[in-house]
C-alpha cells in the first residue's frame, strides 16, 4: 500500500527538521516561502540560514511553490509561526483535498483573537481532522540525531496512531494523547516562563532560582491549561514538564535568550536583530494574561513577564516584586 504523502509548511529550524524526520518514512516535501532556501534544501540538502549545515535527509524535497505542496498532500504539517498561521493556511485552503488531516507544530497563539492555533486551522479549514505535535524538541538536536520525544494529540486515537507512524523515528519517539487543548496550550505557555527563567539567569541569580521559577511555572501553566479545558496529569507530561525543562534550560533556546538579553539590558529591538528567528513568547506573553483574566486565573510569574515585555518594567523589578509576595500552600491556591 502506498505510504501518504506529507507536505511540510515553513521552511524555519523547527519544519525543516519535522519534514527531514518524515522523510525516513514516506515521501514528504517541504514549502518554504523562500526560493534561496528551497534551492539549498534540494540541492545541498542542508538550510543554513536555521540550522546551519547540519545534513538534511537527502530524500527530503522543498519547493516555494504553495499550491504544487498542499495539492499533493495527503497529510499537512503546520510549522509556520503563529503571526503567519491564517494567512498561509487561507492561501493553502483552495488548494487542499478534502479531509486531509492537519498536524499544528506551532507553540503560540494568534495575537488578538486570543486562539489556539489548532482552532485557527478549523475555522479556516473547516472539516479536517486536527492535531498538534509539541515536546521538549530542540530542532537542531533532532537533526543532529540526539533521541528525544514529544505528544500528538488528536481527537481521534486510530488517526493519531497511524501519524504517529509517519512523524517518528527511532531517535523521535512520538507518543499519543487526545488532549489537545491540554497539549497545546502547554507548548504556547512554556515560551512565556522560558523568558521568566532567562531573566534569572541572565541577572546569574543560580540553580535554586532557576529550578524554583521552573517548578512555580509548571502550577501557573497547570492552572491556566485546566481552566482552559486541559487534563491536568498532560502538564506533567512531555509538552508541560518536559518542554518546561528543555526551555528553560537549553542554551539553544530563544524564548530564554530573550529573557537573559533583557536581564543584560538590551531592547527587544537588538534581541530580536541578533536572533533572526521566531521566539513565539515575546508575542504570546500579552495573549497569555488576556487568557488568564478571562478565566480568572491568577498568574504572576506571566505577567511579570508582561510587565517587562509590553510595558518597560525593568527585569530587577520584576524579581523584587515576586519575592515580596509571601508563599501559601504550595499546591492550593492561587498565589506563585
Ligand atoms: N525551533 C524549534 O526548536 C521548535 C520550534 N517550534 C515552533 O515551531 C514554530 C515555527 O518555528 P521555527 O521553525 O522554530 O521558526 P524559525 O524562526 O526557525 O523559522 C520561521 C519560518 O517561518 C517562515 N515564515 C515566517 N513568516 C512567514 C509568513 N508570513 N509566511 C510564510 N512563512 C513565514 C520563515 O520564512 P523566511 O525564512 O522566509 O523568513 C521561516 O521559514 C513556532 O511556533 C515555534 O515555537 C516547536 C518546536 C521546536
Ligand atoms: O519549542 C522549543 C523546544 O521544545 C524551542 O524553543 P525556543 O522557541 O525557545 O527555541
Amino acid at each position: 500500500m502506498r505510504q501518504p504523502k506529507v507536505t511540510v509548511l515553513g521552511g524555519g529550524s523547527w519544519g525543516t527538521a519535522v519534514a527531514s524526520v518524515a522523510t525516513r518514512n514516506t515521501e514528504t516535501l517541504l514549502w518554504a516561502r523562500d526560493a534561496d532556501t528551497v534551492t539549498e534544501l534540494n540541492e545541498r540538502h542542508t538550510n543554513s540560514r536555521y540550522l546551519d549545515d547540519l545534513p538534511l535527509h537527502p530524500r527530503l524535497r522543498a519547493t516555494a511553490d504553495l499550491q504544487e505542496a498542499v495539492e499533493t498532500a495527503d497529510v499537512l504539517v503546520l510549522g509556520v509561526p503563529s503571526h503567519a498561521c491564517r494567512a498561509v493556511l487561507t492561501e493553502a485552503a483552495d488548494h487542499l483535498r478534502p479531509w486531509v488531516p492537519i498536524v499544528s507544530l506551532v507553540k503560540g497563539l494568534e495575537q488578538g483573537t486570543r486562539s489556539r492555533i489548532t482552532d485557527v486551522v478549523s475555522e479556516v479549514l473547516p472539516g479536517h481532522p486536527v492535531g498538534v505535535l509539541n515536546g521538549p524538541n530542540i530542532a537542531r538536536e533532532i537533526v543532529q540525531g540526539y533521541a528525544a520525544a514529544a505528544t500528538l494529540a488528536m481527537p481521534d486515537h486510530h488517526l493519531a496512531q497511524s501519524l504517529q507512524r509517519l512523524l517518528s523515528s527511532k531517535l523521535y519517539r512520538v507518543y499519543t494523547s487526545t488532549d489537545v487543548t491540554g497539549v497545546e496550550v502547554a507548548g504556547a505557555l512554556k515560551n512565556v516562563f522560558a523568558i521568566a527563567t532567562g531573566f534569572g539567569d541572565g541577572l546569574e541569580a543560580g540553580d535554586n532560582t532557576r529550578a524554583m521559577v521552573i517548578t512555580r511555572s509548571l502550577r501557573e501553566l497547570s492552572r491556566l491549561g485546566v481552566a482552559m479545558g486541559g487534563q491536568e496529569r498532560t502538564f506533567s507530561g512531555l509538552s508541560g514538564m518536559g518542554d518546561l525543562i528543555a526551555t528553560c534550560t537549553s542554551p539553544h533556546s530563544r524564548n530564554r535568550r530573550v529573557g537573559v538579553r533583557l536581564a543584560q539590558g538590551r531592547t527587544l529591538e537588538e534581541i530580536a536583530a541578533e536572533l533572526k528567528q521566531v521566539a513565539e513568547g515575546v508575542k504570546s506573553s500579552s495573549v497569555v494574561m488576556e487568557l488568564a483574566d478571562h478565566h480568572g486565573v491568577d498568574m504572576r510569574i506571566a505577567h511579570e513577564v508582561d510587565a517587562v515585555i509590553n510595558h518597560g518594567q525593568p527585569v530587577e523589578h520584576t524579581y523584587r516584586g515576586l519575592l515580596r509576595e509571601a508563599p501559601s500552600h504550595e499546591f492550593h491556591g492561587d498565589a506563585w
